[in-house]
């Protein structure tokens, strides 16, 4: 029997084991693999590494991070535990840079520790455990809203593009730009999706198209170069994506290529829309030229997933891992409190209100 897609939980706390328990997602989708997470270096290697990748799920595995990884210091004052709670927080920060989600969930992990200040050890690390549970459990929350609020835009039979994975696995459920797709299908809409391969690590190849296809909807796997075919030749409707940073003014930092999707899409007449929680709207951050872009080893491109290199031994390489799509491309912003047309600038700070 077929596991329907939107009960894979990607993070999961094991308190009793001490562990996290992650599905590795870099070994997708050949083999369905958990691995269990101990230590401050397993969680950062989990996301230096994309075994647990998408920006809500790498803030639910840097807050269930933090909890664990100080749930056996030895601390009799605060003071001593607030020591070890910052190196934890300073090395799992240093992961990756340009998610916001992770220093979200990072900072609000550290308000919840001043909250609880004047109370023992012992309830400063069931707050922190109560905490990550509402990070967890909220952005299941939100990611069922925004899905409700796409599908608003959407009609049964479209096409839709999308590019990397902001599916189910890269959150706690449902995913972002994919949640109206689920939600759709469990109307009993037939969306004809298009996922981009999202080269050089493949997340549309082998997350988007594994779970989408895991839930019965209808996806055709395509490269990358082949988005603007596919637009030409009518078979595009809408593009959805998720977003790794939005900067006040609606600037979006996503996976590498989203900018190009975006400017085709604007060629084309097809409305492309950013599915974003507010915790990666990063109103302090103004303009997309502020967002720290990853870059990333050059194995990803030369060597990783071909049993032979595929380019010179010596030849240089420039792998960033995302790109910043202009707010002017972006025809709304798609948040668990509603859809955010431009002014950006204006309307972006008045949905935090
Ligand atoms: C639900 S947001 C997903 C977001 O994460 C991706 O990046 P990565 O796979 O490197 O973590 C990408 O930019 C997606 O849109």
């Amino acid at each position: 029997m077929t596991e329907h897609v939107t009960v894979i939980e990607s993070v999961r706390l094991d308190d009793e084991n001490n562990q996290i328990i992650l599905l590795d997602q870099t070994q997708l989708p050949n083999k369905k693999v958990f691995l269990k997470l101990e230590t401050v270096d397993d969680i950062w290697d989990a996301i230096y590494h994309l075994k647990v990748r998408g920006a809500p799920a790498i803030g639910i595995a840097a807050a269930y991070g933090m909890y664990l990884v100080t749930k056996h210091v030895e601390a009799t004052t605060y003071e001593e535990f607030d020591a070890a709670f910052q190196q934890a927080k300073g090395k799992l920060a240093s992961s990756r840079p340009t998610a916001v989600n992770l220093f979200w969930a990072l900072d609000r992990m550290e308000r919840r520790l001043e909250k609880e200040k004047s109370t023992s050890i012992a309830e400063i690390k069931q707050a922190l455990k109560e905490e990550a549970d509402l990070i967890k459990q909220e952005d299941e929350e939100v990611c069922e809203a925004i899905g409700q609020y796409a599908l608003e835009l959407l009609e049964d039979g479209m096409g839709i593009l999308t590019h990397c994975n902001a599916g189910t696995i890269a959150t706690a459920k449902y995913g972002t730009a994919l949640a109206p797709i689920y939600l759709g299908k469990e109307k009993g809409y037939n969306f004809k999706v298009y996922a981009d391969e999202t080269r050089p690590l493949l997340q549309g190849a082998r997350l988007t198209a594994w779970e989408l296809d895991q839930a019965g909807v209808d996806v055709t796997l395509i490269c990358d170069n082949m988005a603007s075919i596919v637009m030409q030749q009518g078979k595009i409707q809408a593009v959805l994506v998720g977003c790794d940073r939005v900067a006040a003014n609606g600037d979006t930092a996503n996976k590498i290529g989203t900018s190009g999707v975006a400017i085709l899409a604007k060629h084309y007449g097809i409305p492309f829309y950013v599915c974003a929680p507010l915790s990666t709207i990063d109103l302090d951050t103004k303009t997309g030229e502020e967002i720290e872009i990853e870059l990333r080893p050059e194995e990803e491109i030369k060597a990783k997933w071909y049993s032979e290199p595929m380019a010179p031994e010596n030849v240089k390489t420039y792998n960033p891992a995302f790109d910043v799509t202009d707010h002017s491309l972006i025809t709304a912003i798609i948040t668990e409190k509603g859809i955010v047309y431009p002014s950006y600038q204006d309307n972006l700070k008045a949905i935090f209100e």
